[in-house]
């Protein structure tokens, strides 16, 4: 089926065979802006953002370091407080939501970042760190824990015995693998994931962009996907939003924003990509 989204005229013209039965977009991140304050001095990070993400959608959130793109993330996680504008969840204003309703937030939204050490506890064993987040939100059995575990580590590409070691033993990729994995345990709708393979080696990275592809087609996940880098989202993405300096510049299917950007910006993104056919680099 193809339809679109009469919530948002902006997008009325991507037709997509990824909405849900409502048609509805999962997240639905409206006008919103967020400040940092600094000696009493609140200064923008972002202005007046929104963007919308189908069920099982990719959008990708591009632009260099410095124009917001990490802080329109923690934002969607509930980790960096709004300042104005809305978060919608499901249709659920989740904006400011906290306590109980942010950790049962928690379960369907999940976040992969740059650098997996910092999900992922040394001392700790992977079976450990999977078996965590299930832990704390449900009751479950040892034995279904453990199946979980199996099956996580079994989507992400590493054998059931990767359980048993600890993170140091892995290699960079594969320890963004288990970092991923520990995102998927809990089954989550969306994952925020903020540049998950810059720190990679580029024929890592082709792996681990491949193994996100995948795990959308067998899990139905939708992704709001950071990166810097044009080239990376090129064949993930099935949206991109352009940030610059705070702002939205750009957004448009991935083969228009390829094909035809509209902005400068983008065009000197696409260059610095090396993205074939990008019209020559302008002045801003
Ligand atoms: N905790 C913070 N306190 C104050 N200012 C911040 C904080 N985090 C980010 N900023 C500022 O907000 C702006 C946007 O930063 P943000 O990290 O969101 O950008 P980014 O596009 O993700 O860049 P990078 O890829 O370098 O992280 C920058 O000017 C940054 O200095």
């Amino acid at each position: 089926m193809t339809t679109t989204d009469a919530t948002d005229a902006t997008d009325a013209t991507d037709a997509t065979d990824t909405v849900d039965a409502t048609g509805r977009p999962l997240l639905d991140v409206r006008g919103l802006s967020v400040s940092y304050h600094r000696r009493g001095k609140g200064t923008p990070a972002i202005r007046d953002v929104s963007l919308d993400i189908r069920p099982g959608e990719t959008v990708a959130l591009v632009g260099e370091s410095g124009s917001g793109k990490s802080t329109l993330g923690r934002a969607v996680l509930g980790l960096t407080p709004a300042t104005r504008g809305t978060i919608l969840f499901d249709g659920q204003d989740v904006t400011h939501a906290g306590g109980a309703r942010r950790r049962e937030l928690s379960k369907s939204v999940q976040a992969v970042f740059q650098d997996p050490n910092g999900s992922l506890n040394p001392a700790l064993t992977v079976g450990q760190t999977l078996a965590e987040p299930l832990l704390v939100h449900s009751r479950d059995e040892r034995s279904v824990v453990l199946e979980r575990i199996r099956e996580v580590l079994a989507l992400v590409g590493l054998p059931g015995e990767a359980a048993e070691r600890y993170p140091r033993q892995f290699s960079g990729g594969q320890r963004q693998r288990i970092a991923i994995a520990r995102a998927l345990v809990m089954s989550p709708r969306l994952i925020v994931c903020d540049e998950p393979v810059s720190a990679l080696d580029l024929s890592v990275q082709a792996q681990v962009l491949n193994l996100f592809t995948t795990l959308q087609r067998e899990t139905g996940v939708s992704y709001l996907f950071i990166s810097h880098d044009l080239a990376v989202v090129r064949h993930l993405a099935q949206r991109i939003v352009v940030l610059y300096r705070g702002d939205v510049v750009e957004k448009g299917t991935t083969e228009e924003v390829y094909a035809d950007a509209q902005h400068p910006y983008t065009r000197r993104l696409l260059a610095a990509a090396g993205i074939e056919g990008a019209p020559a680099p302008s002045a801003r």
